[in-house]
């Protein structure tokens, strides 16, 4: 929890509960439905609660934002995210009913008001959000296809609406198409080893492909 404090020093009372709650909800949850790894869930505030934050150090969405969190999983970035930005709508979706299960029980054990759940593929979404967060779940031609269409034309923020996703490695040839994503490296961020490879793609809505 000193990590997400040493990034995040402003966070309200509110807020330093619920990330403190995280650890013993997803302990417990974990247990019954595997949704972080063994290795994970020891270096959860590390590995998924600060590494879904650095969208939170990139941009300070505005209160009314509407954010989907595709492919959420256990529920990241979505669910930190969600703490973070409590005045934000955040509808979380995944096709594994079970790993929405876990997020259920977290939502509810935190007592967060801002997240809705949907058991689901995201082809079959039909609203528009300013932004889909998302890390780990497809290829980025593969994910710029499922989303196509769900993303607000009107701007409630001065960063331009569209996708804001955690990658890793070296994306050179997955984004060659897309010539308007901008690359961020994790590793201005935050000084830990484990972000050294990390970096967040925002690809704003309109590109070329
Ligand atoms: C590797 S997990 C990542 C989970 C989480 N985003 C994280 O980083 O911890 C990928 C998740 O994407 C979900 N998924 C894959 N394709 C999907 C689709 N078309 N629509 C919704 N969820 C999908 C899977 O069910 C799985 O939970």
């Amino acid at each position: 929890m000193e990590l997400i404090s040493k990034y995040f020093p402003n966070l309200s009372k509110d807020q330093i509960s619920q990330f403190q709650n995280l650890e013993s909800l997803y302990k417990d949850w974990n247990l019954k439905i595997n949704v972080v790894s063994r290795k994970d869930i020891d270096e959860l505030y590390l590995r998924h609660v600060l590494h879904s934050l650095a969208i939170a150090k990139f941009i300070s969405f505005k209160d009314g934002t509407q954010i989907m969190d595709v492919g959420t999983g256990g529920g990241f970035p979505g669910i930190p995210l969600a703490i973070m930005f409590p005045n934000c709508h955040f509808h979380l979706v995944d096709s594994i009913a079970k790993k929405l299960k876990v997020v259920n029980e977290v939502v509810e054990g935190l007592g967060l008001t801002n997240v809705k759940t949907t058991h689901t593929r995201v082809e079959e979404i039909d609203e528009t959000y300013d932004f889909i967060v998302s890390r780990a779940v497809a290829a980025m031609p593969t994910f710029v296809h499922w989303t196509k269409g769900k993303i607000a034309k009107s701007q409630k923020n001065e960063l331009k609406n569209g996708i804001l996703y955690l990658k890793g490695g070296d994306l050179t040839e997955e984004l060659k198409d897309y010539t308007t994503a901008k690359i961020h490296n994790l590793s201005n961020y935050f000084e830990e080893d484990f972000f050294d490879t990390k970096k967040l793609v925002h690809l704003p809505q309109k590109f070329k492909s």
